[in-house]
């Protein structure tokens, strides 16, 4: 239980929150709507003034019919030097810099001695794992039915691809950094490890992210190209919202690498053309990943296109990347034809 102290600092330093956010247009609700490691993100409002004095802010506000915003409330004064003055710049240089995208708003930032305030688009529906777990339990089944998964999908490869035009790797792609507005649209959000990167071909050191969503290469304690960290990232999205597990799941990188090698297993039916899209992108060699071209005109991508996609997929001469097998899953639902089938650890339950 809190003391009475410590309930009290709280208190006071949430009252000068409110009186900071008043300051600069924005009336701050007591509903924290979300916590980072050195952050909370609460409701907040656009007064009439600042809608006045904020035409994209006003308009974008306007269409959506309400005056709300999330309000991300980081405590320089507590956080670690290297949060503030690395990773927090690069959250808010990459925001503004894709700020232009649908899928990304940050509507302005204010600042003083103790905390940076981020002005969000308000992105109620929460996460997008959350979205895939309730999913799950609503059909009684695991994972978002592939109409859905192509529609968000679809969304988070046009953000990704924002990102990686105007030179910004995000780096910490998941389904916890997706979240979802009442209109159902994503929202990447979470950019502290995104970094920027002037030369294409650039390669980077640091490690960043989550084990289960983090790029082979980069387990590996190797130097990497983050676009194609991205693109791994991208993968275990895409299998995690259509099957509701994640494809790798492993604390240590080491066993994560391992199970990486013994190969992709797709324990539920998933369809050839998804399951071909998936396996192109969860690729060991960064440079054997299909690009962000290749999955946004990838025949999954265009269900019009999947017909013909499918009558070649089954074309004599064409080497039988996806099994008849992995087409029909045996009655236990595991990979036939999988040296790691039933003891390997992919597909495991997200959360
Ligand atoms: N625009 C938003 N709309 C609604 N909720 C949000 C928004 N931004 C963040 N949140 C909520 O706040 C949580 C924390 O936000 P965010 O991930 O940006 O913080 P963080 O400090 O970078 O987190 P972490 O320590 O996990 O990296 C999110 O998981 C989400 O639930």
């Amino acid at each position: 239980m809190k003391s009475c102290a410590k309930r009290e600092a709280d208190r006071k330093t949430f009252m000068e929150q409110v009186r900071d956010s008043k300051e600069n247009g924005y009336l701050l609700s007591s509903r924290k709507i979300g916590s980072g490691a050195f952050s909370k993100v609460y409701l907040g409002y656009a007064t009439q003034e600042k809608l006045r004095q904020n035409y994209k802010l006003a308009s974008d506000l306007r269409s959506k019919r309400h005056s709300m915003v999330a309000i991300k409330i980081i405590s320089t004064a507590k956080a670690p030097l290297e949060y503030s003055r690395k990773f927090l710049p690069r959250e808010i240089y990459s925001l503004n810099a894709t700020y232009k995208h649908i899928n990304i708003q940050l509507y302005e930032t204010y600042r003083n001695s103790r905390c940076t305030y981020l002005v969000l688009e308000l992105a109620s529906r929460g996460d997008l794992l959350e979205h895939i777990n309730a999913t799950s339990d609503r059909r009684e089944c695991p994972g978002l039915e592939e109409e859905e998964a192509r529609r968000l999908f679809r969304q988070i490869v046009s953000a990704v691809a924002h990102c990686h035009n105007v030179g910004i790797v995000h780096r910490d792609l998941k389904c916890e950094n997706i979240l979802l507005d009442e209109r159902g649209f994503i929202k990447l959000t979470d950019f502290g490890f995104a970094n920027r990167y002037s030369l294409k071909n650039s390669l980077m050191s640091t490690f960043c992210g989550s084990v289960a969503y983090t790029a082979p290469e980069i387990l590996m304690s190797k130097k990497y190209n983050g676009e194609l960290a991205d693109l791994w990232s991208l993968g275990v999205i895409l299998y995690a919202m259509v099957t509701g597990k994640l494809p790798f799941k492993e604390r240590q990188p080491h066993k994560m690498i391992h199970m990486i090698k013994q190969g992709l297993c797709f324990r539920q039916p998933i369809s050839p053309e998804c399951q071909d899209l998936i396996q192109g992108l969860l690729q060991l060699k960064p440079g054997a990943r299909l690009g962000l071209q290749q999955v946004a005109t990838h025949c999954w991508m265009l269900p019009a296109t999947s017909a013909i996609f499918h009558q070649a997929l089954n074309a004599p001469g064409r080497a039988p990347e996806l099994s008849p097998a992995l087409e029909k899953p045996s009655a236990q639902g595991m990979c036939p034809d999988s040296p790691t089938a039933g003891g390997h650890g992919g597909g495991e339950a997200l959360g």
